[in-house]
């Protein structure tokens, strides 16, 4: 990624690597380099799976890298940023799990890239006001993945989620590389706090109930399926204006409360870590791995939706149709598709232009 991302910045990552890492470290990283896909090891480390974090020094990129150092699945971790990488990677690599922290910003042979590289929200704003800004650095990020890890899936966290997944893909296709199986938007955060806030209206433990969240990433595309909601059981009207309300404004109720420090990043590193860790689990050949994720779709009419999809060795092996909906949910369906499909659209022709 060095040329794509940054010479400078590269140049300075390297030197402070090899300050930091000890020689048989270094040495071992060169080995790992041409060991097989999905069963390398690095010194001291466990086999597993190389995943990198694009965005590694950030609110949401701290937490999950610690997190993520924690995964038994995670042999190695690339950790980029363009800012403070080094310290966060110190930090980081001293604790005394089986993976090994890097601070690399080599994409070859990554098995996973996860990026949450790009600006939050600040109070008034929406995602779609993120764009500006974050299309451009997905995209650098991107054609960096195309040319040195063109076969890794890509978790994108950055929002517009729903615009920087279509950008992530035209840069993909650009580039001859693109697979839709292997790209997924994450909108984890969006069932996580579905799952939380409607155990909380049932009075049940969150960690026993399945809510799916399909469409998109933002307001009215964010649309829980309540009639769906694992257990099987039942809301008053109110209950369901009030968790639909609740749930696709979690973002912002986020935003409201840090006032000005950004947005969620805590929760966020949660939700990214338990997707991560699934489509790790389905790298590994686990089966029966089932996630929402906003991936190019033959769902509706629009060519990406968020919906429950199957996740296996390859990516995206299968994509659920939506399942029965009620009234209720058929309207905010409209809602959502209308909105998305301007948000796709705005994503294509950043790249196309
Ligand atoms: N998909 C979702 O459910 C959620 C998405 N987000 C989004 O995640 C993104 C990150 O949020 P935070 O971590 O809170 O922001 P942050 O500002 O704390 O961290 C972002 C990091 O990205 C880095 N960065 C910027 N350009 C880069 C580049 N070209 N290469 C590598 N790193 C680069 C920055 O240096 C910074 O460290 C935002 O766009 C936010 O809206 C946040 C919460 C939930
Ligand atoms: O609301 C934001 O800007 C961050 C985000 O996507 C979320 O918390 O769901």
């Amino acid at each position: 990624m060095d040329s794509v991302v940054s010479s400078s910045a590269s140049r300075r990552i390297s030197t402070i690597s090899s300050h930091l890492l000890p020689p048989n470290l270094q040495m071992e990283m060169e080995d790992v380099g041409g060991l097989r896909r999905g069963n390398c090891r690095a010194k001291g480390a466990a086999p597993g799976f190389k995943v990198a974090i694009l965005g590694a020094a950030g609110g949401i990129g701290q937490p999950l890298a610690m997190l993520m150092k924690m995964k038994p699945l995670v042999s190695v971790l690339h950790l980029y940023d363009v800012v403070n990488t080094p310290g966060v990677t110190a930090d980081i690599s001293h604790m005394d799990t089986g993976a090994v922290a890097q601070l690399e910003d080599a994409l070859t042979g990554m098995d996973l890239v996860i990026i949450p590289a790009g600006v939050p929200r600040k109070p008034g704003m929406t995602r779609d006001d993120l764009f500006n800004i974050n299309a451009g650095i997905v995209k650098t990020l991107c054609e960096a993945i195309a040319k040195c890890c063109p076969n890794a899936i890509v978790n994108l966290i950055s929002n517009p989620v729903n615009s920087t997944v279509p950008i992530a893909a035209e840069v993909f296709k650009k580039a001859g590389t693109f697979d839709p199986k292997r790209l997924l938007g994450v909108t984890m955060l969006d069932v996580v706090r579905a799952n939380t806030f409607v155990a909380e209206v049932l009075g049940l433990d969150p960690r026993d109930v399945d809510v799916p969240v399909v469409g998109g990433h933002a307001g009215v595309t964010i649309l829980p399926l309540l009639s769906q909601v694992k257990p099987a059981c039942s809301f008053t009207n109110k209950e369901i204006d009030y968790l639909t309300d609740r749930i696709q404004n979690g973002g912002t109720e986020v935003v409201e409360a840090k006032a000005g420090a950004g947005s969620a990043t805590l929760s966020m590193a949660y939700a990214a870590v338990k997707f991560a860790d699934a489509c790790l689990r389905s790298l590994r050949g686990d089966a029966g791995v089932v996630e929402c994720a906003f991936v190019a779709s033959q769902v509706t009419e629009l060519p990406f939706f968020a919906s429950k999809v199957r996740l296996g060795r390859g990516g995206v092996e299968e994509i659920y149709p939506l399942g029965p909906l009620n009234e209720y949910e058929r309207v905010g369906l409209d809602k959502a598709k209308k909105e998305l499909a301007a948000s796709i659209q705005k994503g294509v022709s950043f790249i196309r232009k």
